[in-house]
């Protein structure tokens, strides 16, 4: 697909950032505004073995490439596919990962090395190259990892590499990256994005991404997506500048900027349970069925006494707190921390943003599992009304992002504990 064949975006000139892409029809929020196949991906090194390399779907049956016994296919027809992108790379495989140059490279360079290699070899192939090619290049000129297969232009590619390569994810755990150059020429970024891209895999083919619309969109208006989480309120500005070379205007960013320097969150323990007790009643998240998901823009009415949670230190010990005492208790501890998170979440996300709905998602699977061993009938309602509330958002947003990633995605786990807390009348 080339830009002349799009249905729902066109694309229009932007002030700053060359071009943008803008909607041609009104669009309902769950549209799927854009699908776009990847040109190359590689898989985390922690995924190789469990994820088919080619078309990066899991499993425990994966037959490896008996050349480099380096990458691992679903079957035959996965390897025929990949062999355009691996066949140079195979020969040399081995002794080029096992040589001193590639293991000094950080991680994230290894896997543009392997990338690289990748995207280049089917050299011949079409329009994905030239579009790639037409990308705006990233703000500073780095030369290229060493790569095993000598690659034609490298130094041009690579320095569209940094500002155009996706995360690729699942139940939006991250697990690969890849090049989707049609995505790239045409979204530009917001932390408060109308859009968000979810990743399609199907065994056999090229994952897919879809650009689904998170909110109404007007006719004409620019469809943004996030490039980075809008949860880093405090170093996005930095990364912005020294990953893809433009300064984010936003209105969460003026908004944070208008909001003025930000006060520490008070190390007085009853203090801060006060103040996050605040916090929860001013986003109305201790009563979620009657709460209003509309998210808060961060100036809005923000009480100056909690301004101290736009820390993004903060917004990461809670998650911390959260994840570990959910899986290994106290109970108490995990949904009280992931409650106040919830909160954060909805102060800080744009309208319906994914990661709200998944955070609601493991907030209903606390609450259920607390809700196991308690005798005390009183407790255990008001547990079993936590876990709907919870699970009635995190369907809501979920529902609308549409199903993600491996073996139907979060919206499969939803099904699941819906079927439960029915049975359990
Ligand atoms: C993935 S490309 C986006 C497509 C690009 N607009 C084009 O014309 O091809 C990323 C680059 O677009 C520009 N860009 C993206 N979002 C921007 C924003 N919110 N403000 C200014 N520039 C932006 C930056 O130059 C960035 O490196």
């Amino acid at each position: 697909m080339s830009l002349d064949d799009l249905k729902y975006v066109k694309v229009k000139t932007h002030p700053t950032a060359r071009n943008q892409a803008v909607s041609t029809q009104p669009l309902l929020a769950g549209s799927i505004v854009l699908s776009n196949q990847a040109f190359a991906t590689v898989l985390f090194e922690n995924q190789k073995g469990r994820r088919c390399d080619h078309c990066l779907v899991l499993s425990e049956t994966l037959r490896k490439c008996s050349g480099c016994a380096s990458c691992c296919y679903c079957d035959a027809n996965c390897q025929t596919r990949h062999w355009p992108s691996h066949k140079k790379l195979c020969k040399r495989w081995n002794s080029f990962a096992s040589s001193n140059e590639f293991q000094a490279l950080p991680p994230h360079e290894r896997l543009d090395c392997v990338l690289l290699s990748y995207f280049a070899s089917p050299l011949s192939a079409n329009d994905q190259l030239a579009i790639f090619k037409s990308l705006l290049p990233g703000p500073t000129h780095h030369s290229p990892p060493p790569t095993c297969t000598p690659v034609d232009g490298a130094d041009g590619l690579y320095d569209r590499f940094g500002n155009n390569n996706f995360t690729i994810h699942s139940h939006l755990n991250s697990f690969a990256h890849g090049i989707f150059p049609l995505a790239s020429r045409l979204f530009n970024h917001s932390c408060t994005p109308n859009a968000a891209a979810r990743y399609k895999l199907v065994r056999g083919q090229a994952v897919t991404m879809e650009v689904v619309a998170l909110r109404d969109i007007a006719e004409g208006e620019e469809i943004c997506i996030p490039y980075l989480d809008p949860a880093l309120l405090q170093t996005r500005q930095q990364i912005f500048q020294l990953t893809y070379g433009f300064q984010c205007t936003c209105i969460s960013c003026e908004g944070l900027k208008s909001v003025g320097p930000i006060p520490d969150v008070p190390q007085d323990p009853a203090r801060l349970a006060a103040l996050e007790y605040r916090l929860r009643t001013f986003i109305g998240v201790d009563d979620l069925e009657h709460c209003v998901l509309r998210t808060k823009p961060i100036t809005q009415s923000l009480p100056s006494e909690i301004r101290c949670f736009l820390k993004e230190d903060y917004i990461e010990h809670l998650s911390g707190v959260f994840s570990q005492s959910s899986h290994d208790g106290p109970y108490d501890r995990a949904l009280d921390s992931g409650t106040t998170l919830l909160a954060m979440y909805l102060l800080i996300y744009p309208e319906n943003y994914p990661q709200i709905g998944m955070h609601a998602l493991e907030l209903a699977k606390t609450a259920w599992n607390a809700s196991m061993p308690m005798n005390d009938i009183v407790r255990r309602q008001h547990a079993m009304a936590q876990v709907r509330a919870c699970l009635s958002v995190s369907r809501r947003i979920l529902g609308l992002y549409g199903p993600e990633g491996d073996g139907g995605g979060p919206l499969a786990e939803i099904t699941t504990l819906q079927q439960l807390v029915d049975q359990e009348g």
